[in-house]
């Protein structure tokens, strides 16, 4: 089966980006591991699948890299609808409204390979959770995040120290995605990221840096929206909220690295 690709960043985070609204494709488990495999496949953090929707523009169909469906994703979504305006699936709009999971999301094109995804409200908010050495906090923002605050972020062993959080299931049923973060200013936040489903520090992760944004208002580490997160690629995400965190935005690049086809 040949399968045409786009590979693409969202900030760092990285994505197999595949045209399926004809619903040619129906990728097992062990297929999308070997196209995200980094050695031996295409590599990426994540696979992307664009299908039809009755309701809205498109439907995202996202998978982690481990070949298992996963939560959302924001910047595969901002990848997602950067996609479907080269696609021209609403030529000239500019605004989309996408089906993910469980959830109906809107964004906008804010520029070339600039993508603005318009995030649904935070739920179980939770803090002072003891893992091992480390006290988190947890908030889910359509995946689920433990978030903890350090003082120097680039002495973090995030893939050691991440992987023993996230596999705190008592703390945290289902596992989490891990957040380590450093304020930097009174809107501005870095964040290293330890993903479940990667299994491995990636280098942005959408979710994560809203969970990341939102949690530091809440607890007055940073004192106005919208919050500067600088993310592990070096690159810079938005993220806009209201006191009441029922408006909330993500925004950042979403780029087209190369397109390819493989051979499964
Ligand atoms: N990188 C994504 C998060 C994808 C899902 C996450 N790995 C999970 O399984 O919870 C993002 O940009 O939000």
């Amino acid at each position: 089966m040949q399968i045409d690709f786009t590979k693409m960043s969202g900030a760092g985070n990285d994505f197999i980006v595949i045209d399926n609204r004809q619903s040619v494709f129906s990728l097992t488990h062990e297929q999308v591991r070997t196209m995200c495999a980094r050695r031996t496949g295409i590599g990426a953090d994540g696979l992307v699948l664009v299908e039809t929707s009755e309701s809205t523009d498109f439907r995202m169909n996202y998978h982690n890299a481990d070949g298992y469906p996963g939560t959302m994703c924001g910047n595969g979504g901002r990848c997602a609808v950067w996609f479907a305006h080269l696609l021209g699936i609403r030529p000239a709009a500019g605004r989309y409204r996408f089906n993910a999971g469980p959830g109906t999301y809107e964004a906008e094109v804010t520029g070339e390979e600039s993508v603005r995804l318009h995030m649904l409200p935070p739920t179980d908010f939770r803090d002072d959770m003891q893992a091992g050495a480390w006290n988190c906090h947890f908030v889910n923002t359509g995946s689920p995040h433990a978030i903890t605050y350090v003082n120097d972020l680039d002495k973090i062993d995030v893939f050691a120290e991440g992987r023993a959080i996230r596999h705190r299931e008592e703390l945290f049923p289902g596992g989490a995605n891990v957040n380590f973060l450093e304020v930097t200013a009174p809107d501005a936040l870095s964040i290293r990221t330890f993903e479940r489903g990667v299994e491995d520090e990636t280098l942005a992760c959408g979710t994560g840096t809203v969970a990341a944004a939102l949690m530091s208002y809440r607890l007055g580490k940073v004192a106005s929206s919208p919050v500067k997160v600088t993310v592990r690629s070096g690159e810079t995400l938005m993220v806009g909220f209201n006191d009441a965190m029922d408006e909330i935005y993500l925004e950042g690049p979403a780029r087209v690295v190369y397109r390819g086809t493989i051979t499964l």
